[in-house]
Parts: C-alpha cells; sequence; structure tokens
C-alpha cells in the first residue's frame, strides 16, 4: 500500500527508512540540520545523544507527528516505500499505521485491553469476529503478555501495572501491522524487570519489523540496537554498528559522550 503519488526512489530494498538532507525547524529554531541516516529493515537502530539534541525530534518526523502542532516544518526527504512522506499528499492515517510509535509513558486508552487493540485495527481492516479475537491473541502473545490478560480481556486497560500497559502498547502498535516501530525511551518509566522484558521484545519484534528506538540508557542501546545514531545539538556526528560505537567510536564527541564526560 503506498502513502503518496510521487517519483519512486532508487533506495536499496534492505532499508526501510531513508532520510535524506532533513532540517526540522520549531518556528525559528533549526532543531535538526543536514541529516543523512538509513534504517536497515529488520534491524534496530538506537539514537543516542544527549538532552536536547534532536532525537526525539527525528523520530516524529518519521511519522510525520509534527504535522499535528503548527509552526513546525521540516525539509529534506524521509524516503519510505518509494515515497518521500516529507510530501504534501501523503495520506497521514496510513503512514502512522505503516509508520507506528510507542510513546516514553504507557498511554493505554481509557477502554478495555481488548478495544485497546481492536480500535486500532478497525480504522484500517475489517475483520470477522473471531479474526479480530485471533488477531489480539497473536499480538498479546508476542508481547508476552497473553498469560497475563486472557482472562480480563474486558477489564479496563488502565488497571495494569506500567510495564503490562506498555506491553500492551506496543501490541497495539504492531496489531495494524506496521514496517517500522519507533519508540521513544520506552522503557524510562518502568523498574528494571519490565525494562528486560520489554529489551527481549526488541529482539523478538525485530524479526517482523524495522524498529528506531531513542534512548538515553546507552546500555540499552548496546543491548538492543544492531546500529546506533549519536546526535549532538541538531546533528547526527556518527552512525555506526553498536559493537563498533561502543568500542572505538570514530568521533571525539562520540567518545566523549559515551564515556561519560559530558551529557
Ligand atoms: N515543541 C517545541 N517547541 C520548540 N522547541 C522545541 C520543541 N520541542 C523540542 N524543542 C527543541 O528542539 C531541540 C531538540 O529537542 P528534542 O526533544 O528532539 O531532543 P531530545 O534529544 O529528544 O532530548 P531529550 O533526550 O531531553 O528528550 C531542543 O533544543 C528543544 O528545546
Amino acid at each position: 500500500m503506498s502513502v503518496l503519488h510521487d517519483a519512486p526512489s532508487t533506495v536499496s530494498t534492505d532499508i526501510a527508512l531513508s532520510v535524506r538532507a532533513l532540517d526540522f525547524w520549531y518556528g525559528e529554531h533549526r532543531a535538526l540540520k543536514a541529516i543523512d541516516l538509513d534504517f536497515p529493515r529488520r534491524q534496530v537502530t538506537g539514537m543516542i545523544g544527549p538532552s536536547g539534541c534532536g532525537k526525539s525530534t527525528l523520530l516524529r518526523v518519521l511519522n510525520r507527528m509534527y504535522d499535528l502542532y503548527p509552526g513546525q516544518r521540516a525539509t529534506g526527504e524521509v524516503v519510505f516505500d518509494g515515497r518521500n512522506i516529507l510530501s504534501p499528499g501523503v495520506d497521514l492515517n496510513v503512514l502512522r499505521s505503516r509508520v507506528g510509535m510507542v510513546f516514553q509513558k504507557p498511554t493505554p486508552f481509557p477502554m478495555s485491553i481488548y478495544e485497546n487493540i481492536a480500535f486500532g485495527v478497525r480504522l484500517h481492516e475489517r475483520l470477522s469476529r473471531a479474526d479480530m479475537d485471533a488477531r489480539i491473541e497473536d499480538v498479546l502473545k508476542r508481547v508476552a503478555l497473553w498469560t497475563e490478560v486472557k482472562d480480563r480481556l474486558r477489564a479496563p486497560a488502565a488497571a495494569l501495572s506500567g510495564g503490562q500497559q506498555q506491553r500492551l502498547c506496543i501490541a497495539r502498535t504492531i496489531a495494524t501491522r506496521p514496517e517500522v516501530v519507533l519508540l521513544d525511551e520506552p522503557t524510562s518509566a518502568l523498574d528494571p524487570v519490565s525494562t528486560a522484558r520489554i529489551e527481549e521484545l526488541l529482539d523478538e519484534l525485530k524479526q517482523d519489523f524495522t524498529i528506531a528506538i531513542v534512548t538515553h540508557n546507552l546500555q540499552q542501546a548496546a543491548r538492543c540496537a544492531d546500529q546506533v545514531a549519536f546526535f549532538y545539538l541538531g546533528e547526527l556526528v556518527e552512525v555506526d554498528s553498536a559493537g563498533q560505537m561502543f568500542t572505538a567510536p570514530r568521533q571525539r564527541r562520540t567518545q566523549d559522550y559515551i564515556t561519560g564526560r559530558f551529557g
């Protein structure tokens, strides 16, 4: 399903999302500067850097979440499915179902566990009751929540613990079968046990999805990410495999950051 009618790109099919010459503006403030970054398909890309360097901004560009706010604008290209999703005419509902997002704090809808997942699916697909039940069981199993909630699917999602709520939000996001899942510090509000479960989950999910995760936790980036991108003051300083980045970064600024000299 295409999101736009534009010139096809020449980007390799091993790349799910390709960012080219991206600038981002909050009014007069240029928060991202000439970013070029590829997100390899079915890999985890970790985005790190000190507070305010533009990590969340980039994530919000990748599914045009910024479009909801006046005065915010992006220039350049984000090529997805052969199209520049920054162009006018993109169907944002379709885009956001294909590039899903999970936020820092769990944000379940004020409805049942079942409805939290079914709601988004219904916006895009007409499923029979049996197929919807099967979809919900499938995604809850994938986020390792099924055994904990299968007997209370009609209970309010708000009754779940924070870690369970975040797994539900991930289930809700993958239920529309996106290609890309964006996660903005998804574990920063969670305890270590819930954090470990989400990290394990990322490893599972990358079998099927391309993942971009913003994290302040460098150990988490080292554990979960295949490639890591280091941002500083709105610039992409360095991108490399997690192994290279955390053992032998090429740039001085990256080294200073990962060794704790600033940030
Ligand atoms: N709504 C906004 N209006 C104006 N400026 C903003 C807005 N949101 C972010 N900024 C600015 O854009 C820059 C990048 O912010 P962003 O939130 O992307 O950084 P970040 O790297 O994700 O930071 P953190 O790690 O603290 O979440 C910062 O200078 C920030 O002050």
